[in-house]
């Protein structure tokens, strides 16, 4: 497994080892003695599966302390751009996004700690995402910071007009106000 570091601390790319032959590939998504051994050391708990269509923007979603959720995200198919943002209070990287393109071709994984909001953009004609957490989902703790937010600035690669967002994130917050409790 290949292991990238990124510009913010906690969070981290990974590159699973592919193993092809004649009938496909095999891969292990995850291994807890492998990842914890990396500094990963989330007990995860709940695995979540969406599917979504090209434009779609899904986020930045969070939960608030004490249910605070680590996420280990993967696509299976198809290709999406992946944001973090660190809402870690005292980070000194807090309020910076980082993106990287996830793809059922090369299989990247993104490991993202507590205190960070997520979302993704889809860049295929479908793409299914697929990922774990180690705390359940708790929806009175849900928040969610605006995707197109004017302080973050994020470039989800697809034009404006084609986004597609869910009622429920048209209504999100901006950064400067969102409600942070870690
Ligand atoms: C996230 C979640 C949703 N749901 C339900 C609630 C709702 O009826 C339906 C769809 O929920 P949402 O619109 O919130 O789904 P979605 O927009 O895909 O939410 C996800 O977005 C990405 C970016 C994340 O980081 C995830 O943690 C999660 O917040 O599924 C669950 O039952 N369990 C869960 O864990």
């Amino acid at each position: 497994m290949e292991i990238y570091k990124t510009p913010i601390d906690g969070l981290i790319v990974l590159e699973p080892k592919v193993f092809q032959d004649d009938r496909g590939y095999f891969l292990e998504s995850f291994h807890a003695g492998r990842y914890k051994e990396l500094g990963m050391d989330a007990g995860f708990i709940q695995d979540n599966e969406s599917k979504s269509v090209r434009g779609v923007i899904r986020g930045l979603h969070y939960q608030l302390a004490p249910h605070a959720q680590a996420k280990l995200v993967r696509v299976i198919e198809g290709s999406v751009f992946d944001v973090a943002v660190d809402l870690r209070k005292g980070s000194p990287t807090f309020g910076q996004w980082f993106g990287v393109e996830l793809t059922g071709e090369n299989k990247k994984q993104l490991f993202i700690p507590r205190g960070f909001a997520h979302g993704f953009s889809v860049l295929s004609e479908t793409a299914v995402f697929s990922y774990k957490c180690d705390n359940y989902y708790h929806p009175e703790s849900e928040r969610g910071i605006i995707y197109n937010d004017p302080d973050l600035k994020i470039d989800w690669k697809i034009p404006e007009p084609e986004a597609i967002i869910s009622a429920k994130d048209q209504k999100n917050s901006l950064f400067r106000e969102a409600d942070i409790n870690f």
